[in-house]
């Protein structure tokens, strides 16, 4: 033993054998690591094969008498593969255009495109059918059925796409699995985390295999390390499944790990470059 060297028993010794008083004092000398850092990955080349376009979209809230414009001429294109982050201050018009682009609400001029269809012009029923095939949804406050467990309530999609219970089954718990929830598969919500709930909603999303996944603050309601979880998340998604991804955001982190940020600023876009 070299005079640096001291054995276990000794080194608990000094603590009069208090093995957690031990592991403290050891830890404040080598402190954890901090976390690294997520790299930030290469800029991916545009395909030009547009899933999304959008042209001179407007939208404009009427309350009464007064009317809030909140989409002032909006067109853009979004390539099939692409991972996008809407940022923008508050009320700049994030929510207003993915609610529009997911055919959730109807603009007040312009049209969007959404895998080769003009969601304008469906009705209804073929706007909903069309929504549960193409998109798949995923919010701040998560939204799962609360009284479902989890393989249930990934299950739901597959149940208005009519898929038959045995497929839809098996698919559930493949993506459970693909979001590292095979140990939960039968907790209900209330007995999950937050990161967890929202690997469950994104499980969910994609039950029907949409080409398109819009997500609105899904990391708002979570801490930054499951935040930073979460995207990690999504790039997988999008690397394995070769969904596209348009997420609105707040969370500068989540913004940079996109392909390509769009910026609103008055419900304008703000050209690449310019400082709004
Ligand atoms: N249902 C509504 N009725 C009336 N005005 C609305 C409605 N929804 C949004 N607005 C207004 O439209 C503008 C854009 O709102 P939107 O929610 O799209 O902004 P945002 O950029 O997503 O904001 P935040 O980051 O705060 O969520 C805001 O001025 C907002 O007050």
């Amino acid at each position: 033993m070299t005079p640096h060297q001291v054995s276990v028993a000794d080194f608990l010794a000094s603590f009069g054998g208090d093995v957690d008083a031990a592991i403290a004092a050891l830890r404040a000398h080598h402190p954890a690591p901090a976390p690294a850092p997520i790299p930030r990955r290469p800029r991916r080349e545009r395909s030009g094969d547009h899933i999304i376009t959008v042209t001179d979209l407007h939208k404009t809230y009427r309350m009464g008498r007064q009317k809030v414009a909140a989409l002032g001429g909006v067109s853009l294109e979004i390539d099939r593969g692409e991972f996008v982050a809407l940022t923008g201050a508050s009320g700049s018009g994030k929510s207003t255009l993915l609610q529009l682009i997911g055919g959730l609400d109807k603009p007040s001029g312009g049209t969007v495109m959404v895998d080769g269809v003009n969601i304008g012009k469906l009705s209804d029923a073929k706007l909903s059918r069309f929504r549960n095939r193409t998109i798949g949804f995923v919010f701040q406050f998560f939204y799962l059925q609360p009284f479902l467990r989890l393989t249930t309530n990934t299950e739901v999609p597959g149940m208005f796409a009519r898929t038959p219970r045995k497929e839809r089954r098996a698919h559930a718990g493949d993506l459970i699995e693909a979001v590292g929830l095979a140990d939960r598969s039968k907790h209900l919500p209330r007995e999950m985390s937050g990161g967890q709930m929202q690997r469950a909603a994104i499980a969910r999303a994609l039950l029907n295999r949409p080409p398109l996944l819009l997500a609105d603050e899904p990391t708002g309601n979570l801490d930054s390390a499951t935040g930073a979880s979460i995207i990690e998340l999504f790039e997988r998604i999008r690397d394995e499944f070769g969904t596209t991804i348009v997420i609105v955001t707040h969370d500068d982190d989540l913004a940079r790990r996109a392909d390509r940020t769009i910026r609103l600023s008055d419900g304008r876009i703000v050209p690449e470059g310019v400082v709004a």
